[in-house]
């Protein structure tokens, strides 16, 4: 004997039937089989809705009415052959003038009461079971209709009866031993009290009529038929990646299913469960598909957490007050004035300290459940011993299921620790302790990517979704999207990272795409962006409210650096190659810092300093190891150190500078460079990372350009450079007659800093520079007498584009 039970969805239209007709079938052919439906899928709250207009005297209900009829009947027509037809139509338009005749009571009397209402939603299940057995009898299944109303007895508790297992049990048993049919189909949902008055069980409730049956006629299994295949692991409307859970047991299942798995009624499990009989959830649309088997005890598996959940339009209530510590009683009162005004409690935590306790309950709840406690708690409020009740409305419960949570440590570790990196505020928790269920109250607009943020970290270990936007799109961008373009799906075997560029932004525009931009052909989606805005784009990109979102700045702008903080403030990580913000007033490099450690984010600018060589991360590896900076002597701009390299005389010293911005190693604006300035923002922030706090004012410059190359725009720049030839000339000799070389250094001790030109002679550490390069010598307490030494390509997209590359993966790697 089984039980096979067909919702809404499987029994919609004809063809959906012809479907559960087929699964009917074939399982009779295995065992006795009974069959419960759900009424059609709309059916129940179309005809609440009638009654409801009814009771409201407005005679619309009729035409509903007759939309309702119009639809069983329609089914009936393309289900059936015609001879088969007339007696289930018949049977369809008594049902019909039935329903119309208890609408037309309602309307007269302008009153819907529950009673009436449970009489009247009955006919979904009654029509559909009726259209299902016609459908059996036309193809000549042997089978048998039986009458849930005359078999499961409940009290009066209309909209939600309680069932009398002791009445219940023997009439099932005694329908189905005395027949000698193979298949039975019944209608979900209804039932009646012990004086023939029709009830039903609760919305949902077909899936609790198909558990009574399997248990009254102990059942080799129950199989609950869906639109879906099994529970799964999170909701897919939420979470693209959810796939079914094979097995779970009955205790996961009820979990899950009472925070929003909405595939399984949670009353169903308690009849099976009590007997062990083992329940399927099945997709009617995909029969293959393996479904998930809820059991007594499924085997062991890696994932301890079974499954996510969550509920939305949630309201957090707060009792709190010292006139409340040590005192016992408080909760009762409160509990008791809660039940007296029927609010369901979802969740309950109260601190250790007593001072409070909170309790979360549906949203649609909150105002009575405020009412019914500030009057409980009315005079305490007044004498100001608790204070009144506090709201806070908008929320969500997030949950992870699992029994095997128990035995596992670190489980809510990795919770709460994946919701803070995302900037995901838990505003309550609570743990059973039986540890099936962790939940955490949350902001609702966050569900959507918390529910992610969890399912990658407990479920696809596999692949982590990073969302990155792009802002400039220069030399150093460019090659950034060509880098990560070429690297996309060797981030995605070898990393576990799905890295998606989902905003780019230049001077002139920005587009923002939440699916992730084409990286081989981003072009033309930039082009038809909007107009850059900053700000706008800040907004936009926060309202997405996307997980491990970075921010990329490769610009030069200072504009843009000003918009790192709200970002920084939403746990959205910031990674620079752009100096100015870690190189402007020590307050600001100072609060983007602190705004990174306490928002759980990361503000990351490697290539601030020698590009793409590891110039920060070793200074901070070496810091944090307990060692101690004092002097650092470095050659820090690959601009000059190529210009000095290249520039003997042969050719002008401004054609020499402008191969090295053609070659793309310059500022966006050369003079940076060519003043000191590039160099001397890299040895300010060098001795700030070394934990100095220096100001740019802080840092000599000796600057070797004469004045009037700084006056006008890049042209005249390059038109002065010229006129200075004789200048340029006369420094490169005077080096070269002591067989010297000239370089820009930049040192750090004794708390200053100096940038200036150099002649140098063969035996220094800094002489044999080659091309672009750079170099930092760092002295410590541990590199006393040879300086730690790091040295190569200090300027140049490619370089650079790989050190920002390496910042992105720390940044959602930490
Ligand atoms: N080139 C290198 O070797 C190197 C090395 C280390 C760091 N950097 C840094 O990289 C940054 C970019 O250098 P680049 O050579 O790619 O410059 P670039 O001039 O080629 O590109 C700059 C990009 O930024 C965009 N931009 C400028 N202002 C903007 C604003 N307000 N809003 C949006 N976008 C804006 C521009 O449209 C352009 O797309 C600079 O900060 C530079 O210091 C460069
Ligand atoms: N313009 C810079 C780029 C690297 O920061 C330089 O030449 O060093």
């Amino acid at each position: 004997m089984q039980v096979l039970k067909f919702g809404g969805s499987s029994v919609a239209t004809a063809d959906n039937i012809k479907r559960v007709l087929a699964l009917a079938h074939a399982a009779a052919q295995r065992t006795p089989t009974v069959v419960v439906v759900s009424a059609l899928s709309g059916v129940t709250d179309a005809l609440i809705d009638a009654g409801r207009r009814a009771a409201a005297a407005d005679a619309s209900y009729r035409e509903h009415l007759q939309v309702l009829e119009q639809r069983h009947l329609d089914v009936v027509r393309s289900l059936l052959p015609i001879t088969g037809q007339s007696a289930v139509l018949s049977l369809v338009k008594t049902y019909c003038n039935e329903l119309e005749s208890i609408c037309d009571g309602v309307f007269a009397l302008g009153e819907l009461s529950a009673r009436t209402l449970d009489r009247l939603v009955s006919y979904g299940e009654l029509l559909s079971s009726r259209v299902v057995a016609a459908a059996l009898a036309a193809q000549d299944t042997p089978h048998q209709w039986l009458d849930s109303r005359q078999l499961i007895r409940t009290d009066a508790h209309y909209g939600h009866a309680a069932v009398d297992f002791t009445t219940t049990n023997p009439q099932i048993q005694a329908a189905v031993s005395g027949a000698d049919a193979a298949l039975y189909v019944a209608p979900g949902f209804v039932a009646a009290t012990h004086d023939g008055s029709t009830t039903t069980l609760g919305r949902g409730g077909s899936d609790y009529t198909a558990a009574i049956f399997a248990g009254a006629l102990g059942a080799e299994q129950l199989e609950i038929w869906t639109d879906v295949s099994g529970m799964m692991t999170a909701d897919p409307r939420l979470v693209r990646h959810a796939r079914p859970i094979p097995r779970i047991s009955y205790q996961e299942a009820m979990e899950l299913s009472h925070f929003g798995a909405k595939v399984l009624y949670p009353p169903t499990i308690q009849p099976v469960m009590r007997q062990g009989i083992p329940l399927w959830i099945k997709n009617t649309f995909a029969p293959e598909d393996e479904g998930t088997l809820v059991e007594v005890a499924p085997p062991a598996h890696q994932a301890t957490v079974r499954g996510l959940s969550s509920i939305g339009a949630v309201t957090l209530l707060r009792l709190e007050g010292g006139g409340m510590v040590g005192i016992p009683g408080f909760s009762r009162r409160l509990f008791a004035a809660l039940a007296r005004e029927q609010v369901n409690v979802i969740l309950i935590t109260q601190s250790s300290s007593e001072h409070s306790i909170s309790v979360a309950v549906n949203k649609a709840d909150a105002a009575r459940a405020q009412q019914a406690a500030d009057e409980e708690f009315g005079p305490e409020i007044s004498a100001g011993r608790l204070d009144p009740l506090y709201r806070e409305d908008d929320l969500a419960i997030v949950a992870l299921v699992g029994e095997q949570m128990k035995d596992h440590p670190g489980i809510s570790g990795r919770m709460f620790g994946a919701l803070g990196t995302n900037g995901i505020n838990i505003r309550a928790i609570a743990q059973g302790s039986s540890e099936k269920n962790i939940s955490t109250v949350i902001r609702q607009q966050d569900v959507r990517k918390a529910i992610n943020v969890l399912h990658e970290t407990f479920f696809e270990a596999t692949t982590r979704q990073v969302n990155m936007v792009l802002v400039g799109v220069g030399n150093v961008g460019r090659k950034l999207l060509d880098q990560l373009a070429r690297q996309q799906t060797w981030l995605r075997e070898k990393l576990r990272l799905n890295l998606r560029v989902v905003g780019l932004a230049n001077s002139s525009r920005f587009v923002l795409d939440e699916e992730g931009l084409d990286l081989h052909n981003w072009k033309p989606a930039l082009e038809a962006g909007q107009p850059m805005n900053l700000t706008e784009l800040t907004a936009e990109l926060l309202a997405l409210n996307l997980r491990n979102t970075v921010f990329v700045d490769v610009t030069a702008s200072a504009d843009v650096a000003a918009g790192y903080a709200p970002l920084l403030a939403r746990s959205v990580a910031v990674v620079a190659c752009n100096k100015v913000a870690a190189s402007s007033a020590y307050a600001e490099y100072a609060r983007l810092k602190a705004l990174a450690h306490d928002f759980n984010t990361q503000f990351l600018f490697e290539t601030n300093v020698g590009a793409g060589l590891p110039v920060i991360g070793t200074l901070n590896d070496l810091l944090r190891s307990g060692d101690e900076v004092h002097h650092i002597e470095a050659v820090l701009s690959g601009t000059l150190n190529f210009v000095f390299n290249n520039y003997d005389g042969t050719r002008s010293f401004a054609e020499v500078v402008r191969q090295a911005q053609d070659e793309g190693y310059t500022e966006p604006d050369p003079r940076l460079d060519l003043t000191g300035v590039d160099v001397a923002r890299k040895i300010l922030i060098l001795a700030r990372e070394s934990g100095r706090t220096l100001e740019m004012s802080d840092i000599h410059n000796d600057s070797f350009l004469p004045a009037s190359c700084l006056e006008g725009d890049v042209a005249a720049f390059y038109e002065q450079l010229a006129v200075h030839e004789p200048h340029f000339r006369g420094l490169y000799d005077a080096a070269a007659a002591n067989g010297q070389k000239l370089r820009f250094v930049a040192s750090y001790a004794d708390d200053k800093a100096r940038v200036g030109l150099q002649s140098l002679a063969p035996g220094h550490d800094l002489y044999s520079l080659q091309g672009k390069d750079n170099a930092v010598l760092f002295y410590t307490n541990r590199y006393v007498e040879q300086p730690l030494v790091i040295k190569g390509a200090g300027a140049g997209a490619d370089v650079t584009a790989s050190g920002v590359f390496a910042d992105i993966l720390r940044a959602v790697q930490s």
